[in-house]
């Protein structure tokens, strides 16, 4: 084991970006004073961070995974704009204890994710620089750019009553994943079933090609908190009303059964259990899978709205329509917006 703190810190970053993918569209990358890069259209800009104890706990840390989660939550949000992503910056503060090989994780975990959405969108996507401090808690804070044709960016402003909403990717499987952990399920020992849910709260994988098949959609959202949460913020940016279809949302429910079992089972032996649940009330394994499907978000998939005579495509599922009025509901009755927020409310 090497520790960071027996390293200088430009051979860190050395070592940590050897697998940086060379750019056409980069001039000037890390080792600067700042990027130079060549954007073609309009430059679309984002920042996302994890935050140890808030995003992660250190309890089931594993470097390569939070690497790939925080390129995700930024690439989907890039992407969700109907952006290609053209670079990340990525800022760093460590225990100075950590093992260089750690870090190298992590950025493995960072390129694999990055080369994932470059392969579905035809792009390369490098780190083009950052910063790196030490610190007692572990927080990756990333700023990733992106570039759009003129007026081809997909807002949250545009969605119209009867239009038909559609996801790609999933929502609810971060969450139930969340909660397996708070029992005290691990990846390493958990079934494969259980595992993968797990995997997506350490490792969302969105869906990023989902974003060339969906035509010209009204509106467009990055799914992080929560369909309830972040339906709302496109009802209100649109001015409309959304209905979800609870027979629509079953193939996203079903499969979140027999982890919702083994919560509720957990929960009702005194275990550990619900330390973060946004469900608090949910007695029915049915109950608390609706719960993560309408409360979770950190699967990172994308809700958009198109008009319903336009086809779909590759990869979309329809879930509900847009609707006068100012609320989201499901199969008409009002859903609290009770997605996830860092500060309690
Ligand atoms: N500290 C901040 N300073 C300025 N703008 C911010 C800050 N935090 C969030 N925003 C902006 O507020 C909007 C909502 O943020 P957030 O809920 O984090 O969006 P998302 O779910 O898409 O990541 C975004 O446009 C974001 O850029
Ligand atoms: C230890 C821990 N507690 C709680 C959560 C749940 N959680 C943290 S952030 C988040 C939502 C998405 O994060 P945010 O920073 O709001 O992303 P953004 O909306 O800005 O994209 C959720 C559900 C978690 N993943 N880990
Ligand atoms: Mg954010």
């Amino acid at each position: 084991m090497t520790r960071l703190s027996e390293l200088g810190e430009s051979h860190i970053i050395s070592r940590v970006l050897t697998r940086n993918p060379e750019s056409a569209h980069v001039i000037v990358g890390p080792g600067d004073d700042a990027a130079v890069t060549a954007p073609e259209g309009r430059l679309v800009s984002t920042a996302d961070m994890l935050v140890e104890n808030e995003d992660f706990t250190r309890d089931w840390l594993d470097w390569d995974l939070l690497g790939r989660k925080a390129a995700a939550q930024n690439l989907a949000d890039v992407c969700a704009m109907g952006a290609d992503p053209h670079g990340l910056l990525v800022s760093l503060a460590v225990p100075d204890d950590t093992d260089i090989a750690d870090l190298e994780a992590l950025y493995s975990g960072l390129f694999d994710e990055a080369e994932r959405a470059g392969t579905a969108l035809e792009c390369t996507v490098p780190i083009i620089g950052g910063d790196l401090s030490s610190s007692g808690l572990i927080v990756i804070a990333i700023t990733a750019l992106g570039t759009v044709r003129e007026d081809a960016a997909f807002l949250r402003s545009g969605a119209q009553p009867g239009d038909a909403l559609y996801l790609a990717g999933t929502v609810g499987r971060a969450a139930a994943g969340l909660d397996l952990l708070f029992a005290g399920l691990r990846r390493e020992t958990a079934g494969p079933e259980l595992r993968a849910l797990i995997d997506t709260q350490l490792a969302p994988r969105p869906d990023y090609g989902a974003l060339r098949t969906v035509g010209t959609p009204s509106a467009m959202i990055d799914v992080s908190d929560g369909l309830s949460l972040d339906l709302a913020r496109v009802a209100a940016a649109s001015g409309v009303g959304i209905d979800l279809d609870r027979a629509l949302l079953r193939d996203l429910i079903d499969p979140l059964l027999p982890a919702a079992e083994v919560v509720l089972d957990v929960r009702a032996t005194g275990g550990a259990g619900d330390a973060d649940s946004s469900d608090g009330r949910a007695a029915t394994a049915d109950d608390l899978a609706l719960s993560w499907v309408l409360d979770g978000g950190e699967d990172h998939g994308f809700a958009a709205s198109a008009p319903s005579r336009q086809d779909p495509g590759v990869g979309w599922r329809r879930i509900g329509e847009i609707r006068t009025g100012h609320d989201v509901s499901l199969d008409g009755t009002p859903v609290p917006a009770s997605g996830f927020s860092h500060f309690g409310k």
